[in-house]
């Protein structure tokens, strides 16, 4: 434990800075002496916490406590600091005498020290060093397992008015609210971290091996990330209101570096502002596109039922004989400019924003209301008819009153229905 011995006047300014070890946190005795300890700071403490110091030294003349430290090179470190007020006879302070004991090798300053480190204070993310760190690793990882890693820079929009309106301290605690619906909403694994300020950012890591779906997960994953923040917030009983622009890059092994990556998604994000915030915007073009066709196409295909543009389509089973046994209902989605759309083009769409769902009981009701038709002919009667669900569909807790809903609506033979996943 190394020891140093200081004396300040009344104002808390350095008459002696004495030195016990040769070396005090970097200084040398010429440096220290006629400074205040004040040159340790490490800003990690507030001015409340000052004034509570300066409160108990000049009630009780006494105070001892932790301290979080910077030595002359700029690292961080922890101090036991015990200080005392020397009294002149009629009672006023004439000075401060102390010491400052360097506890960081206790196991619980490590612990603290690794934290001050590697995490925002206010938020308790990881900050700018650690996402560093995991993106390096993340790169590795990418690079070995040939899957694709996005990151998205988030900066929120009009910060600056949020905190002149509110202050400072509000501003604060809707950061913290900010981050904790970050980490809700990421899966376990990914990083958020905050970059100081308004600035957030995301890494998602194992997206798909084909760009394009990659592309579009990391879209989607924007787009949540988007829309929560944008839900309000209640802070200190104030209803707040925060949206934040979203700049993406993608990464796949070591193509691009880590500075590159952030300033990919920093500039990226920078363009979504422009476009007017509240927005996502991928810095590669392609992949820009890819996401605009994207939103297209999943805005198109929340009309497509009420427009009657679903259809679905009968592929006839038949036995060795030739005769028709069955049948297998098939969707398409006819575009009234793409054309025809195959199901693997947008189920995935559907089920990603949970339009699987209302398709799903629209393919129900029409599979059983096309079993009713047939069974008014008896070259059609008896066929089976097959349809698929999707695990979205079954894991809906009113499915199976859904389909003995269609079956009593229609009428038809149960049994005549297959549903297969
Ligand atoms: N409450 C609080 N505010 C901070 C903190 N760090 C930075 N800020 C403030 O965050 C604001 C960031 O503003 P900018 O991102 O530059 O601008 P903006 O108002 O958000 O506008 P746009 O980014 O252009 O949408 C500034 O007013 C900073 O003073 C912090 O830790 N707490």
């Amino acid at each position: 434990m190394q020891a140093t011995l200081f004396s300040t006047n009344q104002l808390g300014f350095s008459t002696i800075f004495i030195v016990i070890a040769e070396n005090c946190r970097g200084y040398s005795t010429e440096e220290a002496v006629g400074r205040t300890p004040a040159i340790l700071s490490s800003g990690q403490h507030d001015k409340d916490f000052y004034q509570r110091m300066w409160a108990t030294l000049n009630e009780q003349k006494y105070w001892q406590g932790k301290m979080w430290n910077k030595r002359k090179n700029g690292k961080i470190y922890a101090d036991w600091l015990t200080i005392s007020a020397v009294t002149a006879d009629d009672g006023h302070i004439t000075h401060y005498v102390g010491t400052f004991s360097d506890i960081t090798s206790n196991p619980e300053s490590s612990a603290e020290i690794h934290r001050l480190a590697y995490y925002d204070s206010l938020t308790h993310l990881p900050n700018r060093r650690m996402l560093f760190d995991r993106l390096r690793q993340a790169l590795a990882a990418s690079s070995r397992n040939k899957h694709y890693g996005a990151l998205l820079f988030l900066d929120l929009d009009n910060f600056k008015t949020l905190n002149d309106t509110y202050g400072h301290s509000i501003g604060d605690l809707l950061l913290v609210e900010i981050a904790q619906r970050l980490t809700a909403n990421v899966r376990e694994g990914d990083t958020e971290a905050r970059l100081g300020g308004d600035e957030f950012v995301l890494m998602l890591e194992n997206l798909s091996e084909n760009t394009q779906e990659a592309v579009i997960q990391a879209g989607l994953i924007g787009e949540k990330i988007r829309d929560t923040v944008a839900l309000p917030y209640i802070v200190q009983g104030l209803e707040l209101w925060c949206t934040a622009s979203i700049g993406v890059s993608l990464f796949y092994g070591h193509e691009s570096s880590v500075d590159d990556l952030l300033k990919h998604s920093d500039f990226a994000m920078y363009h979504a502002k422009n476009e007017g915030r509240n927005g996502i915007r991928f810095f590669d073009p392609e992949m820009q596109a890819t996401l605009v066709e994207r939103s297209a196409l999943e805005s198109d295909l929340r009309h497509a039922l009420e427009r009657g543009q679903l259809r679905l389509y009968y592929q006839i089973q038949v036995n060795n004989e030739r005769r028709a046994i069955g049948a297998e209902a098939l969707l398409r989605w006819v575009h009234p400019e793409r054309g025809l759309i195959l199901p693997e083009q947008f189920i995935p769409l559907a089920e990603k924003t949970g339009l699987i769902v209302p398709i799903g009981l629209w393919v129900l009701q029409t599979a059983c209301a096309q079993l009713r038709d047939w069974s008014t002919n008896p070259a059609t009667s008896s066929l089976l008819l097959a349809l698929n669900a999707s695990a979205l569909e079954l894991r809906q807790p009113d499915f199976v009153e859904q389909v003995r809903q269609a079956l009593s609506t229609t009428g038809i033979n149960p049994a005549l229905l297959k549903i297969e996943l």
